[in-house]
């Protein structure tokens, strides 16, 4: 196999459009409220069309404009971190996120894919950090915890490095902002003495740093289901306190797909750690939808190379969600759970539809854990990232198609995706 062809898959659409009436209609309608890169991230447009071949109607709500005359909703889906965020200084925000709760709260029986308060906490790393660590309890049998860390509100640091000593934590410690979520939130630092404390600016968290051995376990929750992904992450670092420069880095620069950092390049040669237990991975998502309350979140899980302990270090809001049919498919899942009054039998019509878009595509069950993943081979993963070149097709971001960095020509898009067992089932 040296040069694969790219095939075109022309699923003949299976003509299940009902036709509703104007009421039913409307109790099939979803809203969504996301960013603009938000909606292209997740290729909305695509899925509006495919939700349109099976009566289930999708809008786009403007937050500006009464939500009465656009709904009834059966769901609303949405990311509103920013306006959450700006809601804290900006009365304008105030006033449209004062509008949505309004029409949330007087429409029970719409579903709210997430609740505010529920999103609210997770902007808050003093509030999901304490979440992180609660969590602990109940899944101590599956040996998952989270680090030790500290609240810091004080820019006084003598308070600063008696509360270290006090709460016993150990060098190096990295050095996150209190606000989870905007562009300065990823900036972070790694400090190494008690003298380099002096660098920790108020209102942040300090953890513990865990040596883990460069990997980063994603894990992408969308509703009952869960798919994971391995990043690039931060190296081993030797245990301190000792003398050395505080490193500032953006942790987009070390955990994404495409993250290509000294950060991420270990030092020493370390045997690979298996990656978490499917089991473990299911209570540990269990536990947290309970917890959160939520149904569109990720967790990153890192495992600790001395103790092979399973360590949360971070919550998201519904995240950038890596593999678009995946997503797709879960989502529309979690729609149908929320009382779409649809069977599970429109998998098969959208899994078709979608091939269908995507004519021009080859999918494949594939994973960025390739090694892990015996049902595709090697010299077929390399082929295929050789033949494609030139740039992503618009509606895709690089994340999602990262192991296709190359691209050659805009209509030959592989769609790769992490193994599904009802993918490959339909297939
Ligand atoms: N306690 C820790 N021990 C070891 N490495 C860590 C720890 N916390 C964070 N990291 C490293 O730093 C990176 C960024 O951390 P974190 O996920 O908290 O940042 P973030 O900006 O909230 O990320 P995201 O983009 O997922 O929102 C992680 O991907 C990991 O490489
Ligand atoms: O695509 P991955 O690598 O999973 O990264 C996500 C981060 O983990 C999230 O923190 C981002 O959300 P915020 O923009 O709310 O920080 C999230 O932003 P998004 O809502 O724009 O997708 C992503 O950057």
């Amino acid at each position: 196999l040296t040069r694969p062809q790219v095939i075109s898959i022309a699923y003949p659409l299976h003509n299940q459009q009902r036709h509703c009436s104007s009421a039913q209609m409307s109790r099939r309608r979803v809203g969504f409220c996301l960013s603009d890169k938000k909606r292209r991230q997740i290729n909305l447009v695509a899925f509006a069309e495919l939700c349109a071949s099976h009566s289930v109607e999708v809008v786009e709500i403007d937050l500006s404009q009464p939500l009465e005359s656009q709904g009834p909703f059966a769901v609303i889906v949405h990311k509103l971190s920013d306006v959450i965020v700006k809601a804290e200084y900006d009365s304008q925000s105030q006033q449209l996120l004062d509008n949505f709760q309004g029409y949330v709260s007087t429409h029970p029986h719409t579903v709210l894919l997430d609740p505010l308060p529920a999103m609210s906490q997770l902007l808050d790393r003093f509030a999901s950090y304490r979440i992180m660590s609660q969590l602990q309890n109940s899944l101590r049998d599956w040996r998952i915890s989270s680090p030790p860390y500290l609240e810091i509100s004080t820019s006084d640091l003598s308070v600063i490095q008696q509360d270290v000593e006090s709460k016993g934590l150990s060098f190096p410690l990295i050095c996150k902002t209190r606000v989870a979520h905007g562009s300065c939130s990823h900036d972070m630092s790694l400090i190494f003495s008690m003298a380099g404390l002096s660098e920790a600016h108020p209102p942040c968290v300090l953890q513990s740093f865990v040596n883990h051995g460069a990997v980063l376990h994603k894990v992408f929750v969308v509703g009952e289901d869960h798919f994971t992904v391995e990043r690039p992450s931060l190296k081993n670092f030797p245990p301190g306190p000792y003398e050395r420069k505080t490193i500032f880095f953006n942790s987009h620069q070390v955990s994404k797909p495409e993250s290509c950092s000294h950060l991420t390049a270990l030092d020493e040669k370390v045997p690979r750690l298996p990656p978490p237990s499917g089991e473990a991975m299911v209570a540990l998502v269990r536990e947290l939808r309970a917890e959160l309350g939520m149904a569109l979140f990720g967790v990153d899980v890192i495992v600790n190379i001395n103790t092979h302990t399973l360590t949360i270090i971070d919550i998201n809001i519904f995240p950038g969600h890596w593999a678009i049919l995946h997503f797709h498919l879960s989502l529309t899942d979690t729609l149908i759970q929320n009382d779409l009054q649809s069977s599970k039998s429109l998998y098969s019509a959208i899994f078709a539809s979608m091939l269908h878009f995507h004519s021009y595509s080859i999918s494949c069950s594939l994973s960025s854990s390739l090694p892990h993943q015996p049902h595709i081979s090697v010299p077929l993963f390399q082929a295929m990232r050789e033949c494609l070149s030139s740039s992503p097709p618009s509606s895709v971001t690089l994340s999602q198609y990262w192991t296709t960095r190359n691209w050659k020509s805009p209509r030959q898009h592989v769609l790769l995706l992490p193994l599904h067992p009802r993918l490959t089932s339909e297939l």
